[in-house]
């Protein structure tokens, strides 16, 4: 293990052994994040082959309610006590999956521009489940949030409607989990477990393409589900017309019910969530390094989340207060790739290749309609994916004055609100030119 390791894990403190868990106290929420995504495999790797036995080490903060141990995406309850009243599908064990994430609440998302309708379609199903949304599917870019609302709509059920068996749980451990019936021969419980749901939230099925028996056991228990007016939430990171080697009477039904797209959250939003990540973790950061970080990370939240860990840390092991030039030091690498990562010249290119002209006319004084669109779907681009300022933009666009870039970004935001054929188009371009 690395020094890194030994000074994060100084402060903490075994409180108990509870069944297969290690109950340990670490100071604040911003070490138990940090822990449990650095070390929280290795920690019960060492824990499981020091007992022998299947464990995990569960890091708490003082004053802290430990959850209860979960398995298959909701919390256990003991037969006669329930916690949060959710029950899984059955008295059988669930598949081995993510359990819900404590933090993946409604209260602790920040709702922009980008994620306003899933967030608000999310919404209707907590208050309407097996409504109008039926099914809900959402879709986007890695890291905007899919999750974290499926496992808000989780958690608020749990709350209110505590008789409901709810269950959320990755495609990939609906997977694993038929795999594993099938060769144990258990697929009656199997099907009763999943079939007997009121409300099923099954994250990433692009991760079903191609996978034959998991198109097909889905294909029944969405059936069953869906005539039995119970609730499906799907979430992927394309539309269901775009998941490759998907059975055509499954996309079908993935668009049945609602489609929501979540877009990259505009520069507002960003700060709100830092602003909130702070406020959770308990993170002091002046205004001005958190404009910077919003500034450099501008499509994934995941990274937005790791590049204000990165500052604390920096900030941490240098024993000073985060300051600008902490976090532009600490920062440097990751500024670095994604400037390189896209460029203006090669947004000009995917765009205007895209729709069938060069860049030169991208660049040029035409205005018409079909062009300006383009020109002005690129310069958003430039704006949201590079670290361009809006003067240098327009310098790259024929010498166009910064004003025009900034109408141009209004513009093409609010078509995309308006129109779901602007917001997939945005989608598609994005994917290409952010994709490795
Ligand atoms: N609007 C938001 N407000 C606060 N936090 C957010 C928001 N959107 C995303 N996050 C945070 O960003 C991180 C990534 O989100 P999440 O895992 O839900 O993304 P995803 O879209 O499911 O990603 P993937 O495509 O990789 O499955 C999480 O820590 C989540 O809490």
């Amino acid at each position: 293990m690395s020094p890194g390791f030994d000074a994060w894990l100084k402060g903490a403190r075994p409180l108990a052994m509870d069944g297969p868990r290690l109950l340990v106290e670490v100071p604040d929420p911003f070490t138990r994040d940090w822990v449990r995504s650095r070390y929280g495999s290795a920690l019960d790797a060492i824990l499981s082959s020091l007992t022998g036995r299947p464990c995990s080490v569960q890091l708490v903060t003082p004053g802290e309610v430990p959850p209860a141990p979960s398995v298959g995406g909701v919390p256990i309850d003991p037969p006669s006590a329930s916690r949060d009243g959710v029950r899984p599908a059955d008295e059988e064990a669930l598949p081995a999956a993510i359990g819900l994430n404590p933090r993946y609440t409604f209260d602790s998302f920040v709702v922009g521009n980008g994620n306003r309708f899933a967030y608000s379609a999310c919404l209707g199903v907590v208050s309407n489940p097996g409504g109008p949304y039926n099914p809900l599917f959402l879709y986007g870019g890695v890291g905007l949030g899919k999750t974290h609302l499926m496992q808000a709509v989780a958690h608020e059920l749990a709350r209110t409607r505590p008789r409901m068996k709810v269950l959320y749980v990755t495609t990939e451990a609906f997977t694993n989990d038929l795999v594993d019936s099938l060769q144990r021969r258990s697929m009656p419980e199997f099907r009763n477990r999943y079939r007997s749901l009121d409300v099923l939230l099954l994250d990433d099925v692009h991760f079903a393409a191609g996978k034959e028996s998991t198109q097909e056991e889905f294909f029944h228990t969405f059936n069953t589900l869906y005539e039995a007016g119970r609730q499906i939430v799907l979430s992927s990171d394309r539309p269901p017309s775009e998941i490759p080697k998907l059975e055509e009477r499954l996309r079908s039904r993935f668009a049945w019910g609602l489609l929501a797209d979540i877009q990259p959250p505009d520069f507002e939003t960003r700060l709100a969530i830092l602003r909130k990540r702070c406020e959770a973790d308990g993170l002091e950061m002046p205004d001005d390094v958190l404009r910077y970080v919003a500034e450099v990370i501008r499509s994934n939240i995941r990274v937005l989340e790791g590049a204000l860990r990165k500052v604390a840390t920096a900030s941490r092991l240098a024993g000073t207060p985060p300051t600008l030039d902490l976090a532009i030091e600490a920062l440097r690498d990751l500024a670095e790739s994604q400037h390189r990562a896209v460029t203006i010249d090669r947004i000009q290119s995917v765009v205007s290749e895209h729709f069938g002209l060069t860049p030169a006319q991208l660049k040029g004084k035409s205005r018409a309609r079909e062009l300006a669109l383009a020109r002005q779907i690129a310069m958003f681009l430039c704006r949201e994916l590079t670290q361009a300022s809006l003067p240098h933009i327009g310098e790259q666009f024929g010498g166009r004055d910064h004003s025009t870039v900034l109408h141009a970004v209004d513009k093409v935001q609010s078509l995309a609100r308006r129109d779901p054929a602007i917001a997939d188009l945005l989608r598609h371009l994005r994917q290409r030119l952010t994709r490795p």
